[in-house]
């Protein structure tokens, strides 16, 4: 939604030589210290994104980390899945960095709307991340705050990341000590370090854990480390305490759970690195896929396809027997009834929830929701289950009567 544009903008004083090159437009993300707006190139019309950083005399810490993010993003710019920085303008009271527009917006928010990903989606998701952060770490460079709300998509929906504001260049041997990132995407060592001073430093590995995170939760829609109680939560991830059991997980590959594991891995120096993470044979299933032409293998691979069409279509004019009794022990196991169970699900608690035996977690209360189980929800839930069930007897009485044609 477009804010008020002339609320809290930066004065063209202070800030002329910004205001000379660019227009600022609405505001297009918030995040802890600084805002984005959409801006326009005024030579050109051409329009970027601005991130405003606004600190004072007592905030000179805002100020130095902004420069740090400025000098990141320059070092490792010009990549292709790495937001691109086109100008940076300093004030005595305000920092604008600009930089190439993402018009489809966060990652998150497509994966909120999608539920969960395919695995061929999230493998082309996850190999530009992982590219990126192999530029990254080829410069010694770690990100610290690799999530899903810093991972953005352009209008051809590739993948950059951004939000350097963490981000710091290791020298050699260099290890880390300080608190950054956030509670769901951090790693057991960043949080052992943290809460015991005899504890070795972090380094790198604590994007590859990340992007452990990020995989697992495109997969499934849910999280792998998530409990209320953030302390709860800290001991899950610091004993590498997950499953990739439940629904969710049914139909995902071996490969990729493989993947996921060697990512999530509690030991640092056993994790994978960026390289052996694209090693992998999950991203080599592509690959393998276009081989040279043989004249048996593509027969039998006809023969398939004509069979799974007839299997289909036979599944289509016979639907599956649902039984009652079974229905109601477990609703996931019927995928017509899995969405009815999702919609209503979402309309009660206003985000998804996690669909595992346990019922415990759920993705959106990790990046804070509310419940919203007032009587106008009840109301349109009430709606909602009434649709779905006319819904699903039409079809039901669609499919009879095409089969009484047919026979
Ligand atoms: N180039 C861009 N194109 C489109 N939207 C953007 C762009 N850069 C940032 N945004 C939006 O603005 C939000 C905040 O940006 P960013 O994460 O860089 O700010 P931040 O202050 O560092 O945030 P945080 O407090 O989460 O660390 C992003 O999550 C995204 O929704």
């Amino acid at each position: 939604m477009a804010l008020d544009i002339d609320d809290n903008l930066p004065d063209r004083e202070t800030a002329g030589q910004f205001y000379q090159k660019y227009e600022l437009k609405e505001v297009i993300g918030e995040g802890l210290s600084s805002v984005v707006r959409k801006c326009i190139e005024k030579g050109t019309g051409k329009e970027f994104a601005c991130k405003i950083i606004e600190f004072n005399d007592d905030n000179q810490e805002l100020r130095d980390a902004s420069l740090t993010e400025i000098r990141i993003l320059k070092l490792v710019g010009g990549h292709p899945n790495i937001i691109d920085v086109v100008a940076s303008f300093e004030t005595p009271t305000y920092v604008f960095i600009v930089m190439e527009l993402c018009h489809n917006g966060e990652l998150f928010d497509y994966l909120t709307t999608v539920v969960r990903l395919s695995e061929k989606r999230t493998r082309q998701i996850m190999s530009s991340i992982f590219n990126a952060v192999n530029h990254l770490h080829s410069h010694r460079v770690v990100h610290r705050d690799l999530k899903l709300e810093n991972i953005l998509m352009d209008s051809n929906m590739n993948i950059k990341i951004t939000d350097f504001g963490f981000a710091v260049q290791l020298g050699e041997n260099a290890t880390l000590y300080d608190l950054f990132g956030t509670p769901g995407y951090m790693s057991p060592e960043l949080l052992k370090r943290v809460q015991n001073a005899d504890m070795p430093g972090y380094g790198l590995p604590v994007d590859l854990w990340a992007c452990g995170v990020i995989f697992y939760t495109l997969l499934s829609g849910s999280p792998p480390f998530w409990n209320r109680r953030e302390n709860l939560m800290f001991r899950m991830i610091k004993d590498g305490q997950y499953t990739m059991t439940g629904a969710a997980w049914d139909d995902v590959s071996e490969t990729a759970k493989d993947l996921i594991r060697h990512l999530l891995v509690v030991d640092a120096d056993e994790r994978y690195t960026v390289a052996q993470a694209l090693q992998h044979p999950f991203f080599s299933i592509e690959r393998t896929q276009r081989r040279d032409f043989v004249a048996k293998r593509t027969l039998k691979a006809h023969i398939i396809l004509i069979w799974s069409i007839n299997r289909l279509r036979t599944l289509y004019y016979r639907p599956q027997p649902i039984r009652g009794k079974e229905l109601l022990e477990n609703p996931y196991r019927f995928k017509s009834y899995r969405k009815m169970v999702d919609s209503i699900a979402f309309l009660l608690y206003g985000h998804w929830i996690k669909k595992d035996e346990h019922q415990s977690q759920n993705r959106a209360t990790l990046f804070q929701t509310e419940e919203k189980s007032d009587l106008v929800r009840h109301e349109q839930i009430l709606e909602q289950s009434r649709l779905l069930g006319e819904q699903s007897e039409a079809l039901q009485l669609k499919r009879q009567n095409e089969m009484h044609e047919k026979t």
